[in-house]
């Protein structure tokens, strides 16, 4: 796939895939293209030239609707402007179910409470969502595309926001949608976070993919001072058995 933005060739050919139920980190740099990569997946962004297929369905030439029954995406720091109550924000990810003016189903209001339970944020279900913070609103959204009920879910930064046990049940809660089924990738800049939580990764630098594959053995500390500049080593957390990487300059 290439995409060009203002001009501009970001994603230079960049081809990958995602196993399917499984949780997938995209990392690299600042600028490296990750959401530039993310909007061309959820056919936000068109490109130049390639195509992203889903279960052997082709997103682009797929109806918005369709797609979005297919696809949800949490954009970075997405804006949430308009003076809605969560709860309504939330079920904004329903409207792919429903025809035109068909009111809630019942099926609709159970996945509305079911991914404001998911996040934690049932209590906060009246609020206007512009008073929220930015950790709550990062989880209302990403309430919003659980409740799309997609099969693949697309996130920019989900822990953006987030402190450091939210960013914790953020992963836990992306490891059990995956473990139904569903195929997550979320661009991460947290590189522990990507060690200790995805089933693979993606690593993107300069608009290409410069390495993927499982994280273990994809994620190493060679890869890590190719593409960050940075000294890296890799413990094994002894409570968790899940590895933890320590930083430090070269
Ligand atoms: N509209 C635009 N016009 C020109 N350049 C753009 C435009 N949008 C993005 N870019 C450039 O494309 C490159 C990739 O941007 P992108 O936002 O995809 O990177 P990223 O990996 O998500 O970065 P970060 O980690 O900083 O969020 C950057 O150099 C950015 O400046």
């Amino acid at each position: 796939m290439r995409v060009s933005v203002g001009g501009k060739l970001i994603i230079d050919g960049i081809d990958c895939t995602v196993p399917p139920g499984s949780l997938a980190a995209l990392i690299g740099p600042n600028g490296a293209g990750k959401s530039t990569l993310l909007r061309a997946l959820a056919a936000v962004e068109k490109p130049q030239s390639g195509s992203v297929s889903f279960d052997g369905s082709e997103l682009y030439g797929m109806p918005r609707r369709e797609r979005a029954k297919l696809a949800a995406f949490v954009e970075q720091d997405a804006a949430t402007e308009l003076s809605l109550t969560v709860e309504a924000v939330v079920a904004l990810g329903r409207m792919p179910h429903l025809s035109l003016w068909q009111a809630p189903d019942d099926a609709s209001r159970t996945a509305v409470t079911d991914a404001l339970d998911a996040v934690g944020m049932r209590e906060f279900a009246g609020r206007d969502v512009t008073t929220l913070s930015g950790g709550e609103r990062q989880r209302v959204l990403l309430a919003k595309a659980l409740a799309q009920q997609a099969r693949l879910l697309l996130l920019d930064e989900p822990t953006n926001h987030l402190d450091i046990r939210a960013q914790l049940s953020t992963l836990a809660l992306l490891r059990s949608v995956a473990s139904t089924g569903v195929t997550v990738l979320a661009a991460l800049h947290d590189l522990g976070l990507a060690a200790a939580w995805c089933d693979s990764v993606i690593v993107v630098a300069d608009g290409r993919v410069v390495a993927a594959g499982e994280t273990a053995a994809t994620l190493t500390p060679e890869l890590i001072r190719d593409v960050y500049g940075v000294r890296a080593t890799v413990f094994t957390d002894p409570a968790s058995g899940r590895p933890v990487i320590g930083f430090g300059e070269l």
